[in-house]
């Protein structure tokens, strides 16, 4: 049963995206997010205090998003109806037996919390670099000022390119040590069941575009993504911040798993809305690259996570991106029915280049980035 922490509705979202260049870069030592000190604290530092047309207030409806069967070869056709009608809106939906072991989520989950559990300098040990997409971050003290986010994160690469590269095991026993080789091997499997679960869910989404079921399962069989785990703990003033604020994933599809606590948003029809927890179930949604690969007619849609004052939450994040120097393009079947393009050529290395060095990702990313190529003429190929 999801608890649900009292928080929500809000505030109209469009003005308050105007690109912030807020990359961390004044003169001020960035403080220190330790949650184990600041969930008890009744003063949140004022870099946490979001401004108010974007603080979060009580109440707020659920949204009714599809839940999809996976389970039902049946009822290919009927599922990718209903996607295609969730995507044209505002691009989330639920899988439902999916096919992932309800052991290696309960596992996956499990490390998540030793992981956060560890005092701060272990957590460190694996410090996000300026610049990287990966790695441990306790908010994002060093690399914005304002508008910090209420969350501890540790993220990933995983690449699907020679299967067996264990990029992931890799990654943990380099970084933290042979001692980590458990949590490699976990989160290894995990990445490898969340990208097979993306490229079925490929083929659903081609179907309904018109394209062969075969295209995109084709085009992010490679895939180069980023697997992420969050963990926001409990605050004292939760009104005042909020855990991940709004955004548009940069990415092209994302399958969140989120645990027992209530707290991610979508703001649909101009107003914020609840997806509630359901630990059988992932949630699924377009990101911007999704978006542009479809000329626009699948939606990435903003959203963002809520804190509370009793409990801490967790989540799991799998953004699937293309190979990195991949060019994003429609495919020639939407192009000859639609005849203009929305977005410009470009390639997953460039966007997160722009998401880690130029821009904090926020509703505007997609069209930002567009300017931002098109003025300067960077070619994909
Ligand atoms: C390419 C990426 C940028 C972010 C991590 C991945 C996919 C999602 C992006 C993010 C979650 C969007 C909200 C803002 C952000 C800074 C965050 O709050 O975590 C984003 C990620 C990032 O740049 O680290
Ligand atoms: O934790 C959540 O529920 C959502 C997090 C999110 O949107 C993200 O990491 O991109
Ligand atoms: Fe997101």
């Amino acid at each position: 049963m999801a608890i649900l922490c009292t928080t929500t509705t809000t505030s109209p979202a469009e003005k308050e995206h105007e690109p912030k260049q807020d990359l961390g870069n004044d003169q001020t030592p960035p403080i220190i997010f330790n949650p184990s000190l600041l969930n008890l604290q009744n003063q949140i530092p004022n870099q946490f205090i979001w401004p108010d047309e974007e603080k979060p207030s009580i109440d707020i409806p659920e949204l009714n998003v599809p839940f999809i069967d996976l389970s039902r070869q049946d009822s290919t056709l009927e599922a990718s109806r209903l996607i295609a009608e969730a995507c044209t809106k505002h691009g989330f939906f639920l899988v439902l037996n999916h096919g992932v072991s309800e052991s290696l989520i309960s596992e996956a989950q499990r490390l998540m919390e030793r992981f956060f559990d560890m005092p701060l300098a272990g957590k460190q040990r694996a410090q996000r670099k300026p610049g990287e997409s990966c790695g441990y971050a306790s908010s994002f003290t060093g690399r914005f000022s304002t508008k910090l986010p209420w969350k501890e994160t540790l993220s990933f690469r995983f690449s699907n390119e020679n299967s067996g590269s264990r990029t992931v095991q890799n990654y943990f026993s380099d970084t933290l040590g042979q001692e980590f080789e458990h949590f490699g091997k976990v989160y290894q499997d995990y990445c490898e069941a969340m990208s097979s679960l993306s490229l079925k869910i490929m083929e659903l989404l081609g179907l309904n575009l018109g394209v062969n079921r075969d295209y995109f399962r084709g085009f992010f069989e490679e895939n180069d993504s980023i697997m992420r785990l969050n963990h926001y703990p409990p605050c004292q003033t939760p009104d005042l911040t909020l855990g991940t604020g709004p955004h548009c994933d940069p990415s092209s599809l994302t399958i969140l798993h989120q645990d027992q606590v209530n707290g991610l948003q979508v703001f649909v029809d101009n107003q914020w809305r609840s997806i509630l927890p359901n630990p059988k179930a992932f949630v699924v949604n377009i990101g911007d690259t999704f978006m542009a690969l479809s000329n626009g007619i699948f939606k990435s849609c903003l959203h963002r996570a809520v804190v509370n004052r009793e409990c801490a939450r967790k989540s799991m994040a799998f953004f699937l991106c293309p190979k990195k120097d991949k060019v994003v393009r429609p495919p020639s079947e939407i192009l000859e029915k639609m005849k203009t393009r929305k977005y410009p050529d470009f390639t997953w290395s460039m966007f997160l280049e722009f998401t880690q060095n130029h821009y904090r990702a926020d509703v505007n990313t997609l069209d930002s980035f567009s300017n931002w190529v098109i003025s300067n003429k960077k070619n994909p190929i």
